[in-house]
This record gives C-alpha cells, sequence and structure tokens, in this order.
C-alpha cells in the first residue's frame, strides 16, 4: 500500500469564494492511521472570519427563502450528483482524515448522497395543515417558515454524512448556513463544500469556516445573527451549546453521547447476538454514538456467549482501513486514544475483569498510528465508570443479570438514553423492552447502530435536547409554524 503525500493547503468557503485565515494560521489534518502523513492544512480561522461567513449567509437569507422549495431541492440533486462522481476519492480522504475502514467510509458517502436525495424531494412534500376554524367564514392553516442563518457544529466520526443530514434539511427548507466542521476532519468537509460550490448555490448561502472549537465554535454560539445553532459532539461542549443559546433566544439541537446497552435473553439467537454487538460495538473503532458499549446477558446463556464473543473478536484484524483484510482501523486521534486507554485503565482499578484486549497497539506498520486492541471487560458492574460513561471506543462491558427485569433495569441505570437492541425469540419479552427502556432508538434483534435516513434520529434524557434529526423530523428544527387564519 503507498501512503499519499498529499499535504495541500485548503481554505474557507464564505460567500461563494475560497478564502484563507485573516492571521494567515493553519492546523494540519493528520492521518491517524500514521501521524506522518498529514493529509491537508487547514485555515485556523479568527472571529473576522466567522462574522464574514454570518453576515455573508443573512445577506443570502433574503432571496434563498424567496425561491420555491422545489427551485432549492433542485440545488441538492446537483450535489448529490458531483458527490457521487467523487465517491472513491471522498471516501478514501474519510479514512485517511478519520481512521474508518474505506467500506465504512464509501457506505457513509453513499449515504450522504441519499441524504440529499431525500431532502431534495422534501422540497415538494407538504409544510402545513388545513385545521377547522371556529369561525364559518374564516380559513385557518398553518405554513412553515425558515429560521435564517444555521450554525452547524458538527464532529469527526461521520464527517461527511453528519454535515449532510444537517445541511441539507436547513437548505430546503430556505435557511443558509454556517458549517464548522470538526478539526480532524476539515478536509472532508471542505470536499463536500466543494460539491456545493460546483451545484452553483447563490453566493453566501453555504459557508464553511475552520478553526478551533473554543473559536469558531463558541463564535456560533454567542452569534446574534445566527438564529438556529444544530450540534452533534460531546456531552461537555453539547450542554455549552445549550446553554448559550438558550441565554439568547436562539434555537437549538442536540445529538450528544450513548451508553448503548445489548441485552441477551436466555431464548436469544447467540450467533446472531454475538455479530451485532460485534458490529455494533466495534465497528468503526466504536467511535459512534450509537455503538454498543454495555452488553447485559442473563445468566443461562451468560458462558455460552462470552465464549462465542471471543472467539470472533480474537479473529479481528486491526490495521490502516485503506487495507483491505482490515475489519478495524485506529482511533480519529491521539487524543481519543488516551482517553480510551485511560477508561480501560480506570476499569482495571475499579475492580473489572479485563477478558481481552486492553493494549495499545504500536508494533510494526502499526507503529505511527493510534491502535487499541478491541477490548472486553466482565466482572461489570452497574455503578462502575466503563458502565456509566461513554468511552467512544473498542470496548465492551459485559453484565450478567439474573432475569429480564433486571437486564431493564441496569440498561436504564445511566444518563443516557440513544440506541438499546435486544436479542430473544419471545415477543413478550420484545413488548416489554419496546415499553420500558429508556432510549430514542429501540432496536430488537438488530444491532445498536446503524440509523436510516427516513427516520427520526435522536435520544431520550441527555443524549439529545429531547428534538429528533433525520427524515421528516427535521422540519420541525428548522422551520418555525405560523399559524394563520384569513377572514375574507
Ligand atoms: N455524539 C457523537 O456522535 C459524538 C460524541 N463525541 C464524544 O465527545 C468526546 C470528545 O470528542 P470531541 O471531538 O472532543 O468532541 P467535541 O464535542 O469537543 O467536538 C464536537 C464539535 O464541537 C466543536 N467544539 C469544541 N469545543 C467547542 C466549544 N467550546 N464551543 C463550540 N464548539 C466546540 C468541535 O470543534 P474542534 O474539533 O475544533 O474541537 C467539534 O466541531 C468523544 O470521546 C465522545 O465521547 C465525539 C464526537 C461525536
Ligand atoms: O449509527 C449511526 O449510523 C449514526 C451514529 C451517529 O449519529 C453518531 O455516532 O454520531
Amino acid at each position: 500500500m503507498t501512503i499519499q503525500t498529499e499535504s495541500k493547503i485548503y481554505l474557507n468557503y464564505i460567500n461563494g469564494s475560497w478564502v484563507s485565515s485573516s492571521d494567515e494560521q493553519v492546523y494540519a489534518s493528520v492521518n491517524p492511521a500514521n501521524k506522518n502523513d498529514i493529509v491537508g492544512y487547514l485555515p485556523k480561522s479568527t472571529i473576522n472570519e466567522l462574522n464574514e461567513a454570518v453576515s455573508s449567509a443573512k445577506k443570502a437569507f433574503k432571496l434563498w427563502r424567496k425561491l420555491s422549495s422545489a427551485d432549492r431541492g433542485e440545488y441538492l440533486y446537483k450535489v448529490a450528483a458531483i458527490l457521487e462522481k467523487r465517491v472513491d476519492e471522498i471516501a478514501e480522504t474519510i479514512t485517511r482524515e478519520m481512521g474508518k475502514t474505506l467500506p465504512e467510509a464509501k457506505g457513509e458517502t453513499i449515504r450522504a448522497i441519499n441524504i440529499l436525495r431525500y431532502y431534495a424531494g422534501e422540497g415538494l412534500r407538504k409544510i402545513g395543515d388545513l385545521i377547522p376554524s371556529t369561525d364559518q367564514e374564516a380559513l385557518m392553516f398553518t405554513t412553515r417558515t425558515p429560521l435564517g442563518v444555521v450554525g452547524i457544529i458538527t464532529p469527526w466520526n461521520f464527517p461527511i454524512a453528519i454535515p449532510v443530514w444537517k445541511m441539507a434539511p436547513a437548505l430546503v427548507y430556505g435557511n443558509t448556513v454556517v458549517l464548522k466542521p470538526a478539526g480532524e476532519t476539515s478536509v472532508t468537509a471542505i470536499k463536500l463544500i466543494e460539491c456545493f460550490h460546483e451545484a452553483g448555490f447563490p453566493a453566501g448561502v453555504v459557508n464553511v469556516v475552520t478553526g478551533s472549537g473554543s473559536v469558531i465554535g463558541q463564535g456560533i454560539i454567542d452569534h446574534p445573527d445566527i438564529n438556529g445553532i444544530t450540534f452533534t459532539g460531546s456531552d461537555t461542549v453539547g450542554k455549552r451549546v445549550g446553554q448559550g443559546a438558550f441565554a439568547r433566544g436562539a434555537k437549538y439541537q442536540l445529538e450528544m453521547g450513548g451508553k448503548n446497552p445489548v441485552i441477551v435473553a436466555a431464548d436469544a439467537d447467540l450467533d446472531l447476538a454475538v455479530d451485532a454487538t460485534i458490529n455494533g460495538g466495534l465497528r468503526s473503532t466504536g467511535q459512534k454514538c450509537t455503538a454498543t458499549s454495555r452488553v447485559i446477558v442473563v445468566s443461562e446463556v451468560y458462558e455460552e456467549f462470552k465464549k462465542k464473543l471471543i472467539k470472533k473478536i480474537k479473529e479481528i484484524k486491526v490495521g490502516n482501513g485503506l487495507e483491505k483484510d482490515t475489519w478495524m482501523g485506529p482511533c480519529a486521534s491521539e487524543d481519543q486514544l488516551n482517553t480510551i486507554l485511560s477508561y480501560i485503565e480506570k476499569g482495571i482499578k475499579e475492580g473489572a475483569t479485563l477478558l481481552y484486549g486492553g493494549q495499545r497497539l504500536d508494533e510494526g506498520a502499526l507503529k505511527h498510528g493510534f491502535f487499541v486492541q478491541p477490548t472486553v471487560f466482565e466482572n461489570v458492574k452497574p455503578h462502575m465508570t466503563i458502565a456509566q460513561e461513554e468511552i467512544f471506543g473498542p470496548v465492551l462491558a459485559l453484565i450478567k443479570v439474573n432475569t429480564l427485569e433486571e437486564a431493564i433495569e441496569v440498561a436504564n441505570d445511566v444518563k443516557y438514553g440513544l440506541s438499546a437492541s435486544i436479542f430473544t425469540k419471545n415477543i413478550g419479552n420484545m413488548l416489554s423492552f419496546i415499553q420500558d427502556i429508556e432510549a430514542g432508538l429501540v432496536r430488537v434483534n438488530a444491532e445498536s447502530a446503524g440509523v436510516e435516513l427516513q427516520a427520526p434520529f435522536g435520544g431520550m434524557k441527555q443524549s439529545s435536547s429531547h428534538s429528533r434529526e433525520q427524515g421528516q423530523a427535521a422540519i420541525e428544527f428548522f422551520t418555525s409554524i405560523k399559524t394563520v387564519l384569513v377572514r375574507p
């Protein structure tokens, strides 16, 4: 395999032009599989660039909102077609920047294309209801109006799908946008914006400003001309976004962490449960907010499940995501690797048993990367840190319980409520789980990760701001309802 050495300087996109940071500072986007491979350099922007982007988005909003939603949808169809032509190149950039394997990166890029087409079609769907008025002569109905300028702050774990699932609905419903992508995956974001540029969007409708979270992200939170903020990322930053937006009366939407359980009942198809636990917990190196991290198994099948799970995990090949036989890539950054290793250490210190893995991998070809072994703990008690906090890495905590009731109780005993799965053949078990589990995504005999673009996505408790993204749910955030009464 040849390591690419491209290290181009990419630029911000503001008011339809490519511009650098006013103080000419840049930062590097590094390949987590090989820290000597610089994927590109990006502007470490100042608040001046953010202000320019917001003011051009504000100006562009006046005309953009006047286009028909079908016409706005046509622009999204164009972006989809352009992105489709660049699928392989952009997927490779994702793997180089973030580490997930090439098939996963390609799948994510195709998902982004499908999201663009889905929301392009939204331009032709209904946006209101006719409501009977008590006044015989009046016509009463609802319509929708865009928010204005929307600030979009995105993480590195889905570097193309998340920006697209926020930008596409924002744009089709008539908003203009300023995107601040994660530092780790800014090259992917710029390549995505190149597709918007090529599609011919009017200047100012789409803007991207790269730079640090504390300057550009915080600038979005505080900017008086940003009317709505949509965020995906950590619990800590999410709460900051929510508090800042609330304080100045801006609308906000937060998608944050998860501590997603899989419950394995006594009558489960164990092979299916093992495969789903591995795919849900370890794909993308466990760096999904929907990743399985707690595996709650009833005692009757615990030993057999554990044996099958470890046997399969031992077969996992860790390596550079660009290589064909790699199943699991590196952690997305050195910080992420260190966080994961510190959680593993905490698990051991608090008395859990390390059953498999737990080590950094830095021999041979993995020497310059941020690799860690897939890791499994047992004898995990529900109060332990590794059973409570989001690790965002390939670490599974096995928790043994006696009954299904106890399993659901343990599953709910965390501050998060994003996704949860059960493996069982019993309809009664399924129904109790569907009714009692505290999660926004409830899965039966299916892995906890992997959401469909046409369905609402979001969590309960502290996983989200109780709003939902994607599918038809997106209209609720990106528009306001107007209730109209017309008398002759
Ligand atoms: N729910 C999810 O899908 C995700 C959850 N996480 C969780 O977060 C942990 C840490 O990951 P991390 O990348 O640091 O996540 P962050 O929440 O720090 O980053 C997410 C986005 O917020 C930006 N940001 C950072 N600080 C601020 C700020 N003060 N104001 C506004 N925006 C800001 C980041 O910019 P910049 O990149 O420049 O710092 C990035 O664009 C992970 O271990 C995981 O637990 C992480 C990613 C996704
Ligand atoms: O499971 C998925 O496909 C989506 C996960 C996600 O949104 C995230 O990790 O941020």
